[in-house]
């Protein structure tokens, strides 16, 4: 398994009381599979996912990627791998909106510490944007695009540097169902094609036809 967690838990005190809302929750993430975690609303599926991807500390249990603990590595380390390692998607593209498709691109490799010269850079940029429908859009601003361009371009960012491991909150939450069910398929795509392990919270039971397979999150425990 090139991810998992084991034995995640997380507490938030608000005020004087304390509340569990993961209860000890074991993942494995497995590559070129698209892994679809569902749950009632305040299950901790947002909170599951941030967790798994480092963006906030568990209370206690361990995260593992490529046999790596990251809990026992420096938090400089940890830095390096999930920018190296890990790609973003969520359910708005937070796209910055002074910059074209090609330059929110070339932006990520360079925060990803890309090791590719500046002409190889754009190459790979003009690639993966072929590859997600847009290269006839690389001079455009977000502005100018549509929803569903915006999340065809969010992808595109997320998985420029090669990640291994994709993190999707609830990407298609913004589309309508024809879009939603646009953006899967190149979710689905790129899984396969570039061998992902992506991990995806959706609410849409519709779309859980393109996971690999799908958890559900209940009382803060993986049912
Ligand atoms: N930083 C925080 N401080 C306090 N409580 C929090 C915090 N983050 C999340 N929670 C609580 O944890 C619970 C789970 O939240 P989470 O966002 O993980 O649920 P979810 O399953 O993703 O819900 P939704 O489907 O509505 O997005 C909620 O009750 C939420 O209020």
């Amino acid at each position: 398994m090139i991810f998992s967690t084991s034995n995640i838990k997380k507490s938030f005190t608000t005020g004087e009381v304390s509340e569990e809302i993961l209860k000890g929750v074991d993942l494995t993430l497995a590559e070129g599979e698209i892994t679809a975690l569902v749950g009632s609303s305040g299950s901790g599926k947002s909170t599951l996912l941030t967790i798994a991807a480092g963006l906030q500390t568990p209370s206690s249990g361990e995260i593992h990627f490529d046999g790596q603990d990251l809990g026992a590595l420096s938090p400089e380390k940890t830095r390096q791998i999930r920018a190296e390692s890990f790609g973003f998607v969520f359910q708005s593209s937070h796209l910055v909106p002074f910059l074209t498709a090609e330059e929110q691109l070339l932006l990520m490799l360079e925060t990803a510490g890309s090791p590719l010269s500046t002409k190889q850079q754009r190459q790979e940029v003009e690639k993966i944007l072929d590859e997600v429908g847009m290269g006839h859009r690389k001079s455009a601003y977000p502005a100018s695009m549509s929803g569903g361009e915006k999340q065809r371009i969010a992808i595109a960012r997320a998985i420029v540097h090669q990640p291994k491991i994709l993190f999707a909150d609830e990407p298609t939450a913004s589309l309508d169902s024809t879009k939603s069910r646009e953006v899967m398929e190149l979710l689905q795509k790129l899984t396969k094609t570039l061998n992902i392990a992506t991990l995806m919270v959706t609410h849409e039971e519709d779309l859980l036809t393109y996971a690999d397979r799908v958890l559900t999150m209940k009382d803060g425990r993986l049912a």
